[in-house]
Parts: structure tokens; C-alpha cells; sequence
């Protein structure tokens, strides 16, 4: 398999592939929704609140790293309240007027989803602002002195906004969500659920503990999970009897040159440059990115989260610092800065099974 395949085997981003099946494998209701108990608790709250009140529900904020279920959240959210979802994201409004077309076409209740939130540009912001406080549009019609202002009321709607990073966000418009929420990663056992879910629709047969095997590897992504179920599907169907077992899955998942612990082509040339070529850091991300021909974003939305979630891989005020255990993981020397006695008070790291680090040689 090339690199460029298995990059985008694991890639938390939607692919045209992941489309199609997305709209079938996608749950409709709360709960079929797995795992995020605390958020679909507090969800569940206020939409019947909503309901019983009439009225349209706050504001929801949903912010995580891609591919965590915020686009199918926002589906549910739709369905649960029985009215209708309009999709746009931040990139695709250019202009006010984009914004002022969308949002005079939805009804009462409705939910508008914009993805992407933290790339709306500052004149269509500023027409979101008192949409959202006060379901209305201000329009300065004609220019210079003749120019006045007309105000338009706008149905009671909710704005599901959804971002990969809510620092981005500013906080005129942070502060008009009622709701903010966090997505976490997935634990392997919630993620077992989504692909026995999956493979149910798809009509695959498959074993709890090949499930597993699949959800082990799924960097804690359900975007990820089904895409390896679908690929794991293939072998299953071609090298063995269809039936997905743990040893089916073990070994495609081996040929498909997937991680034990779910790491890709670009996770590991990071930690490789980060250790190997930074001696372990520190090491300013956009030296990091560049050293790898990656882009600053693709980096800190999906490849940090995901190895800090680790713990191979530290931010620090002085820049990226790899860990003894990614070392390790890697198969990697020890650099001399990671080891305890060069830490810092309180930032040992701990080798496990009582190993001794290597020392690092530099090469170079
Ligand atoms: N909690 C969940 N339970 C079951 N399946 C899920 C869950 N969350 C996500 N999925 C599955 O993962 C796929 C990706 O989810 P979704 O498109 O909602 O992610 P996202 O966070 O909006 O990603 P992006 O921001 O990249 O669009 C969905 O098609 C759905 O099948």
C-alpha cells in the first residue's frame, strides 16, 4: 500500500467515499447517537424544554477535532425538534447578503448548521449578531447621505455552528451560544457500538471482537472506525469466509498497515521529525508543519489532538515536546532532553516496565 493510501485510510476529514455511506450509516435519533453521554444528557433537556415550551432551542455550539459526530449531532438536533436543517458553512457565505438569503428562507424552529464557523468573514459575523440575539436583520439600503437602515424580523431559528477550533472563534459570537460543547475521542468500547451499529446496516457479518480489533485502531474517530470496517469488509470478503473475526481483522488491519494504536503515515513523521530531527523539542509548530510539508492546521486539528490524547506529545509555552513513551512507541532513541533528569520538576515521564531510555545519538 503507498503512503498516500494509507494517509487517507486514517484521515479524520471526509472523503467522497465516506459520503455516500455517511448518509445511510449517519443515526437519526438521540438515542442511537453513541457515547458523548454528558452532551446528549444536557441535549436531551433542552430540546424537550424546547418543545414543551414551544419554542425554538438556544444556540449550540459543538467544537472537537474532525469527524467526532458534529455534523450528525446537528442532523439529530433537526429531527428531535421535527423541523428542518439547512447546511452551510463558514467558507461557503462570502458576502452578507449570502447570509441575509438563508436565513429569510428558513421557518420557525428551524436549525441552520454552518460548519467551519470560525471561517465566517467579519461583515457576515456581523449580521449573525443580532440574528441570533434578536432574530433580525439590520440592511443599510442605498449609499452615503440618502443611505437608511431597515430592520427585518427573522423566524425564531436555531444556529448549530460547529468548529475545529473554538479559539478562533471571537467572543461576541462565542458568547451568543447558550449551549458550548466539547466532542471528546471515542473509547474503543463506544466505538465497538458504532461498528457492530454499521456493520449491521451494511450487512456484514462481524464478531464483538473483531469489532474491536477495528475500534482499537480508529484513533477514537467513528469516521475512521467505519471506513476501516468497509476496508476490513473487503478482506474479510476476498481472504476469508465474509465473517469479520478478530483474527480477520487483526490481519487486514496488519496489511493495511494501520497502527496498533492507530497512528498513520503523517502521525509518524511527525513524532519521527519531532524526536529524530528536533532532538524531542521544544519545536515551534510551524517549524514542525513545515519539516513535515504540512500544513500548520492539518497539524494542530488533527494530528496533535490525537497524539497529545496519547500522551506522545506535549504543548508547551516554549513549543512541541515529544514523550518518553512516543519514543518508545516509535522505536526510537531517547533524546537527552526527555530524560528525567533534564525535566523540569514535575515533568518526569515515566518509562514503563521499568525500562531504562536510551540515550540519544544524534547522527546528524
Ligand atoms: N455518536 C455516533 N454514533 C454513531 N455513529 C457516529 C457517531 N458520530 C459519528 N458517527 C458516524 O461518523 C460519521 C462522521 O460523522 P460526522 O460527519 O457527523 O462528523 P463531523 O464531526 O461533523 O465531522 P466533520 O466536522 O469533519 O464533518 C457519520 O457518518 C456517522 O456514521
Amino acid at each position: 500500500m503507498s503512503d498516500e493510501q494509507a494517509e487517507r485510510l486514517l484521515a479524520a476529514t471526509s472523503m467522497r467515499e465516506d459520503q455516500e455511506s455517511e448518509l445511510s450509516l449517519r443515526p437519526r435519533a438521540l438515542r442511537e447517537y453513541i457515547g458523548q453521554d454528558k452532551l446528549k444528557e444536557n441535549l436531551t433537556v433542552f430540546i424537550q424544554a424546547a418543545l414543551k415550551r414551544k419554542e425554538s432551542l438556544d444556540h449550540v455550539l459543538l467544537y472537537g477535532p474532525p469527524g467526532l459526530g458534529k455534523t450528525t449531532l446537528a442532523q439529530i438536533i433537526a429531527n428531535e425538534l421535527g423541523v428542518q436543517l439547512r447546511v452551510t458553512s463558514g467558507p461557503a457565505i462570502e458576502r452578507a447578503g449570502d447570509l441575509a438569503a438563508i436565513l429569510t428562507n428558513l421557518q420557525p424552529q428551524d436549525v441552520l448548521f454552518i460548519d467551519e464557523i470560525h471561517r465566517l468573514n467579519r461583515a457576515v459575523e456581523e449580521v449573525l449578531y443580532p440574528a441570533m440575539e434578536d432574530f433580525c436583520l439590520d440592511i443599510v439600503i442605498g449609499k452615503g447621505p440618502s443611505a437608511r437602515s431597515i430592520r427585518i424580523d427573522l423566524p425564531r431559528f436555531t444556529l448549530v455552528g460547529a468548529t475545529t477550533r473554538a479559539g478562533m472563534l471571537t467572543s461576541p459570537l462565542r458568547d451568543r451560544f447558550g449551549v458550548i460543547h466539547r466532542l471528546e475521542y471515542y473509547r474503543p468500547e463506544e466505538l465497538e457500538v458504532i461498528v457492530v451499529r454499521a456493520a449491521s446496516i451494511l450487512q456484514v457479518p462481524i464478531e464483538r471482537e473483531g469489532a474491536y480489533e477495528i475500534a482499537l485502531r480508529a484513533r477514537g474517530t467513528p469516521r475512521i472506525a467505519n471506513r476501516l470496517l468497509k476496508r476490513v469488509r473487503d478482506y474479510a470478503q476476498i481472504l476469508a469466509d465474509g465473517v469479520i473475526t478478530a483474527k480477520v481483522a487483526h490481519q487486514s488491519l496488519q496489511r493495511l498497515e494501520v497502527d496498533p494504536l492507530g497512528l498513520d503515515h503523517t502521525d509518524r513523521r511527525f513524532l519521527h521529525a519531532l524526536i529524530h530531527k528536533f532532538a524531542g523539542g521544544p519545536v515551534g509548530v510551524e517549524t514542525l508543519a513545515a519539516a513535515i510539508s504540512e500544513s500548520v492546521d492539518t497539524v494542530e486539528d488533527v494530528v496533535e489532538p490525537y497524539l497529545m490524547q496519547l500522551g506522545f506529545v506535549n504543548r508547551t509555552p516554549r513549543g512541541r515536546m515529544a514523550t518518553i513513551a512516543a519514543c518508545q512507541h516509535m522505536d526510537l532513541s531517547v533524546p537527552a532532553a526527555l530524560l528525567p533528569t533534564a525535566l523540569p520538576r514535575g515533568g518526569e515521564d515515566e518509562l514503563p516496565d521499568g525500562k531504562q531510555p536510551r540515550l540519544f545519538v544524534d547522527e546528524s
